[in-house]
């Protein structure tokens, strides 16, 4: 069954938990969701979801497990507050915290020492995409978690397509997954990330070595999160 992962980024209040309570009603059998909430919901929606298969995540952490951080959260942090998941090196991350291959490193290094499954994001700007260097600047950003590759996820995004209603060709996104695929080997999922919504969620779901989605704004609403899961 696929893995849907829903980043909802800066967004939500505490009357978002309802959404997330309709998200735990909806969902069938097997199906394996994951909200990863801002961090100021994530303890109130781990306990609203407690029971229900639905599990939390965090979007980001700090890679000390505690220290003189202001305005920081840490790994073990996030495992304490319930989430089973962490999402780091998303493009919004790297583009606004300034997030580095070798930052990626210790921030993986931290989420496994926690004891939280890493979903790490990778993918290219509209300018390397056209200059043809997409699976190539993906390869060398995959160099951080090659490692640990039997340990995490790992979404390919290209940043143009997030949040732009814009996704690439079915068959450039079989490319991309193709290539990491071969480069992580049968242990890692793959996840794709950009402009899913429940439309086009049946198509790239069903590609070579596309096993889950990472959804933004289309996971912000119960109905069109769990039509994305039910496309699978
Ligand atoms: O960035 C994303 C998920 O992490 C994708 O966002 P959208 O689904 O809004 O394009």
């Amino acid at each position: 069954m696929a893995l849907i992962i829903g980043n909802w980024k800066m967004n939500g209040l505490r009357s978002g938990l309802d959404e997330a309570g309709k998200v735990a009603e909806g969902k069938r059998e097997g199906d394996r969701l994951v909200i990863c909430p801002p961090s100021t919901l994530l303890m109130a929606m781990a306990e609203a979801l407690d029971g229900t298969g639905v599990e939390v995540g965090a979007q980001d952490c700090h890679m000390s497990a505690s220290g003189a951080h202001t305005g920081r959260v840490s790994a073990e942090m996030l495992k304490d507050a319930g989430a089973t998941y962490c999402i780091i090196g998303h493009s919004e991350c790297r583009d606004e915290c300034g997030d580095t291959d070798g930052l990626l490193g210790e921030k993986l290094a931290a989420v496994l020492r926690a004891g939280l499954k890493p979903v790490f994001c990778v993918g290219e700007s509209l300018e390397t995409r056209e200059a043809g260097g997409a699976i190539d600047h993906v390869k060398r950003q995959l160099e951080v978690v090659e490692g640990e590759a039997g340990r995490a996820i790992v979404a390919y995004e290209p940043i143009w397509a997030i949040g732009t209603g814009k996704t690439p060709s079915a068959d450039d996104i079989a490319a991309m997954h193709e290539a990491m695929h071969a480069v992580l080997g049968d242990g890692t999922e793959l996840l794709y990330g950009g402009s899913v919504k429940p439309a086009n969620a049946a198509e790239i779901l069903s590609l070579p070595h596309v096993d889950g989605a990472l959804v933004g704004g289309a996971s912000l609403k119960a109905e069109d999160f769990l039509g994305i899961a039910h496309a699978s």
